[in-house]
């Protein structure tokens, strides 16, 4: 069968163009997914995907290059691997990003079409926001919004201390201006406290509908191109390769897979290409290029007493905990665990946010870092939101099945390093402020006696993670630009009836937390297929 057009990859950004292509210009839709269709149902729990972090039954875990700026260190990289994707693994946070971030994309990128308040209508569309109704705020969508429904001592603490350091609450950061601390949004149901991911959002709007097939377990191996169109794609589902045709493909494999297939497909540098011994079409050299994403580095304390979260999820805690939320819908699993953040500034007290600080009220940390013993206590994650560091994305051989090459970047440019450790300082000063001080036994990470920029330096490091928000590997660009992948319609340059609609095509990434930027873009870039 031929379709009108085959989605590749169904997570966040996926799922919300098959509803929209269906719904609103009536298509007859193919989605592919990787992943399985069905989860475990504590991952519908809001604390659920706490347990699974720390497995790959949900995630695929990419291939970092050892980083020779953190002394060989090759941080982990995992991204949703089931529908809904991210949205179905992730912390739940709903965050837009300042004005000033899609601005940006029109004035340095001439990216025309996503100024701040071009996509501002697109997310107030999605959105069913439980507790806020403003002007910039949607509460009839489908995508459920919600204040955190539980919030421990430690959160509190947060939020009573921070303004007395100069950050005044905010009880809304998506209002379009993010300074100061407060809880955050999440994608929640406010009634049946689960979480909403982009399945739960917008699937149910097409449930039903035989113009819309969803394949799952379905990976997708290489684009179908004819002449300079691309047909449809090739992918191989219960171990046979299959072929599916469209007028139209778009790309949501996200960040890691998107420029994959493309340079699978003879679509990116040249060079690269050759090298492996595929025949380049169409010589783009952004693709898999201009690798962004949020790294974070925390300082970590140890409390003296139960403020948070460390053991609820263990022995009678867990089975007292899993009762009051399945019987009476309240407790810690209606929390994701971490509830409020601070956007913060260290240059500069009036102007916008260059940092993010959050409050995760336990010891918190990769899996790969396996030497610091979990206890009662508190991690301040500073996180950088507009890093000058990128990174890139590369074949490891002309294999399909065989993940990218991810060379993450993280703190390449020194910039990057003196911010986050001005961050650091500031986070270690929560320490001592009332009245988080008053519950803190001693400060574990970096260690009360690393004070030095090299001893801040060398804990980065070491300890640098990502906050799982990686875009920019297809960017979109005006016409000259050579880096461009994309132009301001999401088209892929050189290639008809080719569309990418995920993370990668974000030019410099957003001051936010990247599912609901990524939704918004999809539901906004499915406008321009209304006019071919
Ligand atoms: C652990 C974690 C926590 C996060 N926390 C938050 C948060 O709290 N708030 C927030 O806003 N953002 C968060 N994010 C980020 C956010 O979820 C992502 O930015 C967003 O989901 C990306 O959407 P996407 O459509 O670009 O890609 P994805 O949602 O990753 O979708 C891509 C889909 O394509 C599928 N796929 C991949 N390869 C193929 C192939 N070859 N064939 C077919 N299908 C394929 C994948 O399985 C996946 O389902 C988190 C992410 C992770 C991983």
């Amino acid at each position: 069968m031929t379709y009108d057009t085959i989605i590749v990859g169904g997570g966040s950004s996926g799922c919300v163009t098959a509803m929209r292509l269906v719904r609103d210009l009536g298509q007859h839709v193919l989605m592919l997914e990787a992943g399985p269709a069905r989860m475990n149902p504590i991952m519908h729990m809001p604390a659920g995907y706490m347990k699974y972090l720390a497995k790959d039954t949900y995630l695929t875990m990419h291939r970092m290059e050892r980083q020779p700026q953190l002394d060989g260190r090759a941080t982990i990289v995992p991204q949703g691997r089931v529908l809904g994707g991210g949205s179905s693994v992730n912390a739940m946070v709903y965050m837009r990003g300042q004005p000033a971030d899609y601005d940006n994309w029109a004035d340095n990128y001439g990216a025309e079409g996503w100024r701040y308040a071009d996509i501002l209508p697109h997310f107030i569309a999605m959105e069913g926001n439980a507790d806020l109704d403003t002007p910039v705020h949607g509460t009839a969508g489908p995508l459920k919004v919600t204040r955190p429904l539980y919030t421990c001592e430690m959160t509190r603490a947060f939020l009573e201390a921070l303004p007395s350091l100069g950050e005044p609450l905010n009880p809304d950061f998506n209002s379009g201006r993010q300074r100061g601390v407060g809880l955050m949004q999440g994608t929640m149901d406010r009634v049946t406290k689960r979480r909403c991911s982009a399945v739960d959002a917008f699937l149910p709007l097409v449930r039903g509908d035989e113009r819309l097939t969803i394949t799952t377990e379905a990976i997708v191996t290489r684009l179908v191109i004819e002449g300079n169109r691309c047909t449809g794609v090739d992918y191989v589902e219960g171990g046979r390769t299959q072929r599916a045709s469209a007028a139209t493909v778009i790309l949501a494999a996200g960040t890691y897979v998107t420029p994959k297939l493309l340079m699978l497909s003879g679509i990116g540098p040249a060079d690269h290409l050759l090298r492996h011994g595929i025949k380049p079409r169409v010589d783009l050299p952004g693709v898999g290029e201009n690798l962004q994403d949020h790294c974070e580095v925390p300082v970590i304390a140890a409390s003296n007493g139960r403020y948070g979260y460390f053991g609820q999820d263990k022995g009678w805690n867990m089975i007292r905990n899993g009762l009051d939320y399945l019987l009476r819908k309240r407790g810690p699993v209606t929390t994701t665990g971490v509830e409020a953040c601070v956007f913060t500034n260290p240059d500069d007290p009036q102007a916008d946010a260059s940092l993010k600080i959050y409050c995760v009220p336990t010891v918190y940390l990769d899996r790969d870092i396996t030497d610091v013993t979990a206890c009662d206590g508190v991690t301040f994650t500073t996180c950088l939101l507009r890093p000058k560091s990128r990174g890139t994305v590369r074949l490891h051989s002309a294999d399909p099945l065989e993940p990218p090459v991810v060379d993450g970047g993280f703190l390449k440019h020194p910039e990057d390093i003196r911010l986050m450790i001005a961050g650091l300082r500031f986070a270690r000063s929560f320490l001592d402020t009332s009245p988080i001080k008053e519950k803190i036994s001693h400060e574990m990470l970096p260690g009360a006696d690393k004070v030095s920029d090299a001893d801040l330096h060398a804990h980065c490091k070491r300890m640098v993670k990502t906050n799982y928000h990686p875009v920019g590997t297809a960017r979109m660009g005006r016409d000259d630009d050579p880096m461009a992948v994309l132009d301001s319609q999401l088209r892929v340059r050189g290639v008809e009836g080719l569309r990418v609609f995920d993370c990668s095509v974000m030019p410099e990434i957003v001051s936010a937390n990247t599912n609901a930027p990524v939704m918004a873009i999809a539901h906004r870039a499915v406008e321009w297929l209304k006019t071919g």
